[in-house]
């Protein structure tokens, strides 16, 4: 079937039954539904993730009391709220093979979206009712205000010093600050605390919210504090499933093939994972294993495996494959020179830093993640892997610099990484033309980028980001002759010369 998009029925609960026979619907009674998690930071990855396995248990028959209610907490968030609200929170999740073939499915599992900015208070009201029984969050690295050098709560964190000072009847503006506000008032109220469920990609990413959570509640009301410390169940999590930003196309596509007119599908690859901690407070949590979840007592090793191989995987690729003007990660990972560079770095410097896992295969890990990069049909652009470096670089990729260094070992491969992402925020590609630098700390990392011009090393300079780095030279012999031949022979060329000298 090709249909003109114009031709497509609207995604909605008037026209489930009739997309049926087109493609997977919730096959539960939606009417049936009750909320149980709120999930904050209602993007792709949560869509394509978490809210997929719920609708997985809810197909099942199981799990309609642990509906998901999403809140949007940034301005940018109208436009999901404005979707969600025109389709009764239904939504196509697209998995799309690297075969061309794809696997579309209408999810059910959110129930409503709140969008913070305008409907702050029915947030907080739900937050603190007992209904809430889970607060998961994507709300990515930044929404952590963790400290680049203390790895402390970020005291001078604009929205957290607003939210600190708001005055009685004031609405917050941060995700901790709904958190914190609920949980006082579920205190109050004698009304137990809902478990707060990071899925974000930071490394003990249960362990971070908690200690930034308490942190900040702390600067509030000390016994709130010790309340929470004492009583709120913060689960980690290692959480995975390559999920780019959807585009025209990806609408225009479930349009034709199956009818759908949905305003914002999600696509993704096939591979889906979640290791998730048990570690969850008196009000509980959804069955998960029954739909594929690994629930186990200590989840560090995956994540660490997960961050290290995949996430800072990302980054070999990103810089130095756009740089060498590709647009897509699988462009980059089907280019044999980017395939070498990227499992050299797997093997050679990321693996020794981790854990054995009973039942994993590392080999058979990596070899699974080039594969997953290399999926054609998934366009995940460099562009959105190039983004918030400074949120990323230092959690995933400077860890296993500091433990090779102080193992004795090679950081070669890394070096480059890092001199490629500094050659990259110099704001210019290789053809004279701009870069668009996505980062919250944009302006600094520009100017420490243009300042190479005077001294090399200055973009390591910046202790927030790279504390002592810039002094050790087993670090910066390769990153200087990385950058030297960047601006020479362009990255490319480098990567030729690099993948060739660390193989000879
Ligand atoms: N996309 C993936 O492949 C993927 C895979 C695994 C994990 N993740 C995790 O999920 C996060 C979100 O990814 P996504 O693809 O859904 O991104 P997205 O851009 O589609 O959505 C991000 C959501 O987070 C919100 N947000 C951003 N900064 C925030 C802040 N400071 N406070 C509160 N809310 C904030 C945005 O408003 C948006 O709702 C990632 O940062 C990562 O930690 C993503
Ligand atoms: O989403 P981020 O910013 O944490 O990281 C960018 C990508 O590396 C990431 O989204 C991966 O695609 C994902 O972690 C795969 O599970």
């Amino acid at each position: 079937m090709s249909l003109p998009a114009s031709a497509a029925t609207a995604l909605g609960l008037d026209s489930l039954s009739r997309l049926a026979d087109r493609l997977p619907v919730p096959s539960y009674d939606r009417g049936r539904l009750r909320h149980g998690i709120a999930h904050l930071g209602v993007g792709g990855f949560h869509r394509a993730h978490q809210a997929m396995y719920l609708d997985a248990l809810m197909n099942r028959g199981e799990a309609l009391d642990w509906a998901v209610t999403g809140v949007g907490l940034m301005p940018g968030d109208v436009a999901m709220a404005d979707a969600m609200a025109a389709q009764d929170n239904l939504y196509t999740v697209v998995v799309k093979h690297p075969d061309g073939s794809r696997e579309p499915r209408v999810v059910g599992a959110m129930v409503d979206y709140l969008f913070a900015p305008e409907q702050g208070a029915r947030v907080l009201d739900l937050l603190a009712d007992a209904s809430t029984r889970i607060v998961s969050l994507t709300v990515t690295e930044g929404g952590y205000h963790v400290h680049q050098v203390t790895g402390e709560l970020d005291p001078d964190d604009i929205g957290l010093q607003r939210d600190l000072r708001a005055g009685p009847g004031e609405l917050p503006v941060t995700a901790f600050g709904y958190v914190v506000e609920a949980l006082a008032r579920r205190r109050a109220a004698g009304t137990a605390p809902f478990t707060v469920m990071s899925c974000d990609n930071i490394q003990g990413n249960g362990h971070v919210a908690s200690r930034m959570i308490t942190a900040f509640a702390r600067l509030r009301d000390p016994d709130l504090a010790d309340w929470i410390a004492a009583e709120v169940r913060f689960p980690s999590s290692m959480v995975d499933r390559i999920t780019p930003v959807t585009t025209d196309d990806d609408r225009e596509d479930l349009a034709a093939r199956w009818g759908v007119s949905d305003a914002w599908p999600v696509v993704c690859e096939p591979f889906t994972q979640w290791v998730l901690e048990d570690d969850f407070g008196p009000l509980g949590r959804p069955v998960l294993e029954d739909v594929g979840v690994q629930v186990v007592p200590d989840v560090t090793p995956y994540e660490l495996m997960k961050l290290r191989l995949l996430n800072a995987g990302h980054q070999a690729l990103a810089y130095l494959g756009a740089l060498a003007g590709y647009t897509y990660a699988h462009e980059a990972s089907a280019d044999p020179l980017f395939e070498r560079f990227l499992l050299g770095y797997m093997e050679q410097e990321a693996s020794p830093t981790l854990a054995e896992l009973p039942g994993v295969d590392l080999d058979a890990y990596r070899h699974q993640l080039v594969e997953r990069f290399a999926n054609p049909e998934v366009r995940d652009t460099l562009a959105r892997l190039c983004a918030e470096s400074s949120d990323r670089i230092p959690k995933w990729l400077l860890p296993v610099v500091r433990e090779r260094l102080a193992a004795g070992g090679e950081v070669r491969h890394a070096a480059l990484v890092v001199a490629a992402w500094s050659r990259y925020a110099e704001g210019v590609d290789e053809q004279g033309r701009p870069i668009d630098v996505v980062d919250r700390r944009r302006e600094a990392v520009l100017a420490r980028a243009q300042a190479q011009a005077q001294d090399p090393l200055a973009f390591l300079r910046d202790p927030d980001l790279f504390g002592a780095l810039a002094d050790e030279a087993r670090f910066t012999e390769p990153y200087l002759e990385a950058r030297r031949l960047l601006h020479e022979v362009g990255a490319q060329e480098t990567l030729r010369r690099w993948v060739g000298s660390l193989s000879a």
